[in-house]
């Protein structure tokens, strides 16, 4: 089938490459002329394991990336996977999705054919139909459920094994309003549910497909959030977390799954996607208590995390070694990493930062120029006063004498991993 993608960020290029993979033709839309170029090129704009290689087989074949709409005229479906950022009051801001929604109304106005455009994106039930359907309509001259269909197919692969996830992903969820639709989207998925055969199919209307991704991604992050609440309380009454976690993961109804304590979640769409089902719940007069209280706990977790600090070192004047600055290990993404609100106490508290993180530096610099970065874990401890955990990179669970450099070896340790206990001070946030 012949595919064009809008936005190649994270997910348009992953699921672009594996589109390719599984036998598609594939054209990715980008206002962004590096991204294009770097694509074209065969090598990935983006950090993520697995995914060099398979542009590098595709690009220039079933694979291309441009800057020009007009390639959706000889596609048969459009993916919209354009960003869903957080309004300050939390709410979804559609901007982006509203912009690229005008460009493929207008250059669908020149197609002849049937086209489906399917809303890749996380948005808030509603969105497709209500907000993204009729900007197409106006742009395109065309109508909804007779020239075009519109869809929805939200996303669940995580960064950091975003390919391995697509390419053989517990389920897929295909949401339509018409069996011309839903015929096209399954021609989509066919020969990845092929090689997957495992995967649940899930056909369903479009607004519950929209609410399906929300729910999915809340239910996560209030599962690490109810994990860090019982994680504390065992730590307040020196009851081994680890031993309790792993003997309620035995329960199947719970699973071992997402049972990670520490300093909580970040990321690009949990922190985002909670607050705009929060905000979107609000909109129509239900207070969400739930997940208000796991927004409540992930906010305190980093707060926490320099309690602990304090307990062991002034922060004033100190070297505080941060070590993982992405938000979660394998990937250089670094939005809404919970080293920024820690860094931004530290800094508050007077201290003297220094950051490593093996891949995320350069992303994290655009946030805080200022910082002072080390190019290795070593380095980083290296004369540190005290040393912060934030990331769970294999690396920072094999450190062991570069602990001896540091000028105090005090360890908080934001992700439980460091083996090392002997000859420094070292404590777990849970
Ligand atoms: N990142 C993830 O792991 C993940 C996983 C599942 C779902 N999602 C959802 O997928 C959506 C996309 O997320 P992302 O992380 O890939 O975003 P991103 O910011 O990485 O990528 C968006 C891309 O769109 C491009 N763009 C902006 N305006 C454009 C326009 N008018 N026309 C063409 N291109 C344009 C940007 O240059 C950028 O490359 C969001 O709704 C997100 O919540 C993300
Ligand atoms: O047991 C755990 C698991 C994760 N985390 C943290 O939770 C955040 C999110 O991690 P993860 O879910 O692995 O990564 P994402 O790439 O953000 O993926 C989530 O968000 C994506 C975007 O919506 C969805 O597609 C995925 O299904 C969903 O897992 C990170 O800060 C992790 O450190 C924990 O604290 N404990």
């Amino acid at each position: 089938m012949e595919i064009s993608i809008i936005g190649s960020g994270y997910v348009g290029t992953t699921i672009a490459a594996c589109f390719a993979d599984v036998g598609h033709n594939v054209v990715n839309v980008d206002i962004d002329e590096e991204i294009v170029e770097t694509l074209n090129s065969g090598n990935s704009p983006i950090h993520e394991p697995s995914l060099d290689e398979r542009i590098e087989e595709h690009a220039g074949d079933r694979l291309r990336a441009t800057t020009d709409y007009d390639a959706i005229l000889d596609t048969d479906v459009t993916f919209l996977a354009l960003s869903t950022p957080s309004t300050d009051d939390g709410h979804i801001d559609l901007s982006v999705m509203e912009a690229g929604a005008k460009s493929l109304g207008a250059t669908l106005a020149e197609k002849d054919d049937y086209h489906l455009v399917v809303t890749k994106s996380t948005v808030v039930p509603t969105t497709t139909e209500e907000v993204i359907a009729p900007i197409l309509e106006e742009h395109s001259g065309k109508t909804v459920g007779e020239d075009f269909d519109v869809g929805m197919n939200p996303e669940f692969l995580r960064e950091g094994s975003a390919v391995d996830d697509f390419l053989d992903p517990d389920k897929v969820v295909l949401g339509s309003h018409t069996d011309r639709a839903a015929e096209r989207l399954r021609g989509v998925f066919d020969p990845l549910l092929e090689r997957a055969p495992d995967a649940s199919l899930v056909e369903t209307g479009i607004r519950e497909a929209e609410m399906i991704k929300y729910a999915n991604n809340a239910f996560l992050a209030a599962k690490i959030s109810l994990v860090n609440d019982l994680a504390n309380i065992c730590k307040e009454y020196e009851v081994d977390t680890d031993e309790v976690l792993d003997a309620i993961g035995l329960d199947s109804r719970i699973g071992s799954e997402f049972l990670g304590a520490g300093v909580g979640w970040g990321g690009s769409c949990f922190p985002k996607d909670v607050a705009a089902i929060v905000a979107a719940a609000r909109d129509v007069g239900y207070e969400p208590a739930m997940l208000d209280a796991a927004v409540e706990v992930n906010d305190n977790q980093p707060v926490r995390m320099l309690d602990i600090l304090r307990d062991h070192a002034d922060p004033d004047g100190a070297r505080i070694a941060v070590l993982g600055l992405a938000f979660k290990p394998g990937t250089d993404d670094v939005r809404n990493s919970r080293a920024i609100p820690l860094i931004d106490a530290l800094l508050d508290a007077g201290a003297d930062v220094v950051g490593y993180d093996p891949v995320a530096t350069e992303n994290f610099r655009d946030k805080f120029p200022d910082l002072d970065y080390a190019d290795s874990a070593e380095s980083a401890l290296d004369g540190a006063d005290a040393a912060l955990v934030v990331t769970d990179w294999d690396e920072f669970a094999a450190l062991d004498d570069e602990f001896d450099a540091m000028a105090d070896a005090v360890v908080v340790d934001g992700r439980n991993i460091v083996t090392r206990r002997e000859g420094i001070v070292y404590e777990s946030l849970v």
